[in-house]
């Protein structure tokens, strides 16, 4: 059962469509203003031709409003600039969001199998592109068009002739764009691929610097890396040329708009239908213009971006997601609630397949037991755990818990009621408290010090000089192997479950921890699934089940099962005859 995945949020939604409302009154505002400065600039040619009583005054008066109105359309150009930013990053802000909510919804497995540095690509570098768009290219098209417009209509109420050839400028201008716009899409999927490439590599070499030092790999990744630098370098340098090529275009065609304007004023003063402080006022006014229209280019070239930048969030969006709330055929909408704190219930697998990994399993682990899940490397026993801890969907058959089908249960009940140590569940940054209290932060102080006491994170405590305020680094790096198990324990049985799920959950553990984490099954009364290649806590178990090729080969009591020449005994011949 998985949630059908979501679109792109939309982008003229809630606030933000009275954010593009405000952008295109500016746009007014400017037409407004570079109308009234055009007009200004005529009235005082007017009176400087005219040499009229006062004019010297008035002309004065002419050039301090010109000014004035000059200013309000810098002014104007300052706030859109504002509001643009704004539009484009509250955008931003929801597009990172439906991206979160996308990945915390998919499962782990599937996020592993993509690079993560492509990951932090659609975080940092597509929504940064598409933030780009929103505040620098659309705004710009937007405003500009509006003002263009508006401009083009008075100065037609003007003259015709006049506004013929200014929009011919435009108008080519825009034919201009069109042409080219489509000859930068493969520079900037080439510049986006090889980026993509770069980062996976460098977030690979992150995490594994330690293998390329010690298998001496250190020039051989260098050479790779200045290979890879070399391509993105190229990559770029073609889209950056293809974006040139936009903005030049625009400058270039939009540069005929005055020189069209300059030409058909001068051949309309001399048939004596315009005077010359006319064609210097549609001059002014084309020249407060243009600009607008020369930022189209880079206004297409910013869309030609995004646009694969959209693309790459899609396809990311539309990774089919685990279920997160309850919902089965028969419109039923959810189980009884699963047990109170430290109650148990029965977890059932019935013919779950998951690909090769498990074919048809069939088990049930009855309410309260503990159960040891073993056999062979690769064999399917933590895909077996990650299904009960739905971070996996089967692809066929079903697993019942407390009687009723996982899916019924709300995830967040479901995640509420199990404990889950794994591999694959590093710590994550912040203080060890934070980590400690991570499944449930206001839980009372009183139960965080019993967990840590039960895992003996309290004797951890008392050697760290900031306590419980150490900071953890990425992963627990700044820990020790058994250090970040006992937190990771401490951590699953914060609030007493009801289900323990544990993957190798004493590896790395001294004998001492072992042996404390025996003590901890003993008194847990909740049902334990553990996935164990340990003699000893294969023995402590009520039940074993012997996984082998992804399907249940062996099940029964321990000492049943090392009682006969089984699957079993042959996997752990050696450590029972050293146990005597
Ligand atoms: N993250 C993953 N993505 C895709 N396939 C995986 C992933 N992890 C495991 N598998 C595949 O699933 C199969 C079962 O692996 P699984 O990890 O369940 O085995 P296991 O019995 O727990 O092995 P081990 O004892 O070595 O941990 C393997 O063939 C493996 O290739």
């Amino acid at each position: 059962m998985r949630r059908a995945e979501s679109a792109v949020p939309r982008m003229w939604a809630g606030a933000r469509r009275f954010m593009l409302t405000g952008l295109a009154l500016n746009g007014i505002a400017q037409a407004v203003a570079a109308l009234a400065c055009a007009w200004l600039t005529h009235r005082f040619f007017e009176v400087v031709i005219d040499h009229r009583t006062g004019g010297s005054a008035m002309a004065f008066g002419l050039i301090g409003a010109m000014l004035g109105a000059g200013a309000l359309l810098a002014a104007l150009r300052v706030v859109e600039r504002v509001q643009a930013e704004r539009l484009g990053q509250d955008y931003a802000a929801e597009l990172r969001l439906a991206l979160y909510d996308s990945m915390a919804e998919q499962s782990p497995r599937r996020m592993q199998a993509r690079s993560r540095g492509a990951t932090i690509l659609r975080f940092v570098g597509d929504v940064k592109g598409i933030r780009r768009w929103m505040s620098l290219g659309l705004p710009r098209i937007a405003v500009g068009a509006l003002s263009a417009s508006i401009a083009l209509c008075v100065l037609a109420l003007v003259n015709g002739t006049m506004a013929f050839a200014a929009s011919w400028g435009f108008v080519g201008a825009a034919v201009a764009l069109a042409l080219l716009s489509d000859r930068v899409d493969p520079a900037v999927r080439e510049a986006r691929r090889r980026q993509a490439r770069l980062a996976a590599n460098v977030n690979d070499k992150i995490g594994g610097i330690a293998v390329v030092q010690v298998f001496d790999q250190v020039a051989r990744e260098r050479a790779l890396l200045e290979r890879q630098g070399a391509g993105l370098a190229d990559a770029m340098v073609a889209q950056t040329r293809g974006m040139a090529l936009l903005k030049s275009a625009a400058e270039f065609s939009s540069s005929f708009a005055t020189a069209g304007v300059l030409l058909a004023g001068a051949i309309e003063v001399a048939g004596g239908e315009l005077k010359a402080s006319q064609v210097v006022g549609a001059i002014t006014a084309v020249g407060l213009i243009a600009p607008t229209f020369r930022d189209f280019g880079q206004a297409l070239g910013y869309w030609r971006s995004a646009r694969v930048s959209f693309e790459k969030i899609a396809a990311f969006l539309a990774t089919p997601r685990l279920a997160t709330c309850a919902q089965d055929d028969d419109g039923d909408s959810s189980a009884a609630p699963l047990a109170a704190p430290c109650g148990a219930v029965e977890i059932e697998f019935r013919g779950v397949s998951s690909g090769t990994a498990l074919r048809a399993f069939s088990a049930c682990a009855p309410a309260g037991a503990t159960v040891a899940i073993v056999g062979p490397s690769g064999a399917g026993k933590s895909t077996l755990l990650a299904m009960a801890a739905r971070l996996l969907e089967p692809d066929g058959g079903e697993i019942r818990i407390a009687g009723a089908p996982i899916g019924r249960y709300r995830l967040s009940e479901l995640r509420r009621a199990l404990g889950v140590v794994m591999p694959d569940l590093p710590l994550l940054r912040g203080s060890l408290e934070r980590n400690l209290r991570y499944r449930w932060p206001g839980a009372p102080d009183t139960e965080v010090a019993r967990v840590a006491a039960l895992c003996g994170v309290d004797e951890l405590l008392a050697t760290l000089p900031d306590g419980a305020q150490t900071r953890v680094a990425d992963a627990g790096a700044n820990l020790s192997y058994g250090q970040r198990q006992r937190i990771a324990w401490a951590r699953a049985l914060l609030g007493s479950p009801s289900v323990l799920l544990l993957d190798e959950a004493d590896a790395n553990l001294d004998p001492a921890s072992a042996h404390g984490l025996g003590q901890i099954l003993d008194g847990f009364t909740g049902t334990v699934l553990m996935v164990t290649h340990s003699y000893a806590r294969m023995m402590q178990a009520d039940l074993v089940w012997y996984v082998e090729a992804g399907r249940l080969l062996e099940s029964g009591a321990p000492a049943e099962l090392m009682g006969r020449m089984g699957r079993t005994r042959r996997l752990f011949q050696r450590e029972a005859n050293e146990a005597g």
